[in-house]
């Protein structure tokens, strides 16, 4: 298993007086301040301001990057103040709109405090409230970020992409907005999730924001409201199905490849049936990933591998731990597809002493090979009824736990509280001397439980976890841990891994690596004590870990073919040490650079 080399937590670097290098820029004057990659708002100096045609444009003083940094933070603290004691969403938003605005005016400042401040800030640009800014984007909607690829763009694509500014991609986020986190089919308005996703690239992994481009894909909505609602912004029509859906799918893929070949597609939140379906069709011919297919899995692996550490035995009884999973959509299959893999591997090969620690529970309960109409991609971990003593076809949730008494209990179902008190009461039951409860769907109302329901139902010797944040439980004499059991552990260094070690394609070992290397980065004294995954603080160090894993992997794949200046054979003889340097002196860091006009 990969060996994680630990570096402390990097808190905000200080402001550093080495002058980065210089920034060449095609405008002049005003086109300059509208321009948020190059803009510096206050900070722009006097020389500059005569190189650039800015004298007089701005008000005489130059405010320092640090005095811009602390007003934005002071006006931050005063919104809060202000907003005290308002409702939760409103507040939410009210944070989004401020750091949304700084986004669109002045990058390098909103990037700067977002990595000093991602664990404030992860939960506004990310889970939970990226959701709610999803759901009323229409209203929200003042300046476009990303692309918009439509049913009614069908054969102007190839050309279409040139009219994205940069001639440099490294990663795209791609959502047909079918299922946005639990929240269902939100059409257009889903395009705030590649946008968040690539915040936590900028923030976690250190790609550069001018290489980044989320995209929507807008085939329709099958969601009546926004069908209806007039202020709706996406192409009002019914979801493209079947052949037609693909072309659309297709035509974009090639746009990219065609003009980025390079580029890594991330595919997030498409329902289920497009998500393995635009897996299995492009994994070979591109270089993408499903995000809540496979990188869900890895985050998944490790919280599981860690439920076993936490209860003080070897990892090797992972092998008799019994999962029980609710969802069985891409984020629960692709859980189990992964689960199943490592127990075969631990076994050596024998997949059915895996399929027996595994239950799955859909909608309709627990799915056995009885079940009418069952999803093809169900079938491995559909449970044979001959096996099953006492338990039959579409058993409920609370029926299984009791019977089976598991060691996890894992939600990927995107329905709040199906975790009830009654279930979780019953995994006061549970084999284990450490249960395990992840309440894994998103955002926080969609979560199968809360923190406190779970230490006060289930126990509080119990280990728990769960997609969007919730605060740890105050248990009086000790603390229960919140575990965020979230992909954003992983995506971002299979991102820039893969972009690192310029694989062609991500295979299943790339990703493997990835999750070997998250279980191994926790301690066996923060593990024991219910900590299964790092602080959100330390996500750039987790990252370079992570990502020095996926080149690891790649090389020894041969799907490695070198980056820039360095060739496969520099990538073969580095260290890991080396590796994780490697990837870490690679990350973007906001910082202003001189600007140098150029015609
Ligand atoms: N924490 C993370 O990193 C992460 C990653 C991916 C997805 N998710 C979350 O997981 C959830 C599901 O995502 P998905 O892509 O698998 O969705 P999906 O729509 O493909 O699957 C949902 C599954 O849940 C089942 N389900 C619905 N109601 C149920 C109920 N009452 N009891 C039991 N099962 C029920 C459905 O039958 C289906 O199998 C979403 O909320 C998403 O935000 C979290
Ligand atoms: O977006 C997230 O926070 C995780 C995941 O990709 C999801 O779909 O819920
Ligand atoms: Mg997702």
């Amino acid at each position: 298993m990969w060996k994680v080399v630990r570096f402390a937590a990097s808190r905000s670097r200080k402001f550093s007086t080495a002058i980065p290098g210089p920034c060449k820029v095609h405008k002049r004057g005003t086109d300059i301040l509208h321009d948020p990659w190059f803009n510096k708002d206050t900070g722009f100096p006097i020389t500059e301001r005569d190189r650039l045609g800015l004298r007089g444009l701005l008000p005489p003083r130059v405010i320092s990057f640090e005095h811009q940094y602390d007003r934005f933070m002071d006006s931050y603290r005063s919104l809060e103040k202000n907003t005290k004691g308002q409702a939760d969403k409103f507040v939410s938003l009210s944070k989004w709109r401020i750091l949304n605005r700084l986004h669109d005016r002045n990058e390098i400042l909103y990037y700067r405090v977002l990595i000093d401040n991602i664990k404030e800030f992860a939960p506004i640009i990310y889970t939970p409230t990226v959701g709610l800014v999803c759901e009323n984007y229409s209203g929200l909607f003042r300046r476009p970020r990303g692309m918009y690829f439509s049913a009614k763009d069908k054969g102007e694509m190839m050309s279409m992409i040139y009219n994205w500014p940069s001639d440099e991609v490294d990663m795209i986020v791609l959502t047909d907005g079918s299922r946005i986190l639990g929240l269902g089919d939100l059409g257009v308005q889903g395009i705030g999730i590649p946008i968040g996703k690539l915040d936590m690239y900028v923030a976690a992994a250190g790609i550069n924001p001018r290489r980044i481009l989320p995209v929507m894909l807008d085939v329709g909505t099958n969601n009546e409201k926004l069908l209806k609602d007039p202020l709706y912004l996406g192409v009002r029509q019914p979801r493209l199905e079947g052949e037609e859906y693909l072309s659309i799918v297709d035509e974009f893929m090639e746009a990219v490849h065609n003009r980025w070949p390079k580029a890594i597609v991330q595919f997030e939140d498409f329902q289920m049936k497009w998500a393995f379906e635009t897996l299995k069709r492009y994994r070979e011919r591109f270089c993408m990933f499903n995000d809540d297919i496979q990188g869900t899995a890895g985050v998944a692996l490790a919280g599981l591998l860690g439920t076993v550490r936490s209860q003080g035995r070897p990892l090797s009884d992972f092998l008799k731990q019994r999962i029980v999973v609710v969802g069985a959509g891409s984020a629960g299959l692709g859980v189990l597809k992964m689960a199943v893999q490592a127990v075969s591997r631990m076994s050596g090969g024998s997949g059915t002493v895996a399929n027996s620690q595994f239950f799955l529970i859909d909608k309709n309960g627990l799915v056995t090979t009885e079940r009418i109409n069952l999803d093809p991609a169900a079938v491995p971990f559909a449970k044979n009824p001959r096996d099953l003593e006492g338990l039959t076809e579409g058993a409920s949730i609370i029926e299984v736990v009791k019977k089976v008494k598991p060691h996890v209990l894992l939600g990927l179902s995107g329905v709040g509280g199906v975790f009830d008190k009654e279930v979780l009461k019953a995994m006061r039951e549970s084999a284990s001397t450490k249960p395990a409860i992840f309440a894994m769907s998103n955002p926080t109302v969609n979560a199968e439980c809360t923190a406190i329901e779970a230490f006060s139902h289930a126990g509080e010797n119990i280990v728990f976890a769960s997609g969007s944040p919730f605060d740890n439980v105050d248990l009086g004499n000790q603390v229960g841990h919140v575990n965020q059991a979230n992909n954003m552990y992983l995506f971002p260094g299979i991102g820039l891994g893969t972009l690192l070690s310029g694989a062609r394609h991500i295979t299943d070992e790339m990703v493997r690596a990835a999750a070997e290397c998250l279980a191994s980065y926790m301690t066996d004294e923060e593990v024991q004590k219910g900590i299964l995954y790092p602080s959100i603080d330390c996500i750039r160090n987790v990252t370079a870990e992570v990502g020095a894993a996926v080149i690891g992997a790649a090389v020894a794949e041969k799907q490695a073919e070198g980056h820039g200046d360095v060739g496969l054979r520099e990538l073969s003889n580095m260290s890991k040490e080396d590796t994780v340097e490697y990837v870490r002196g690679n990350m973007w860091y906001p910082e202003y650079s001189p600007l140098v006009h150029e015609k």
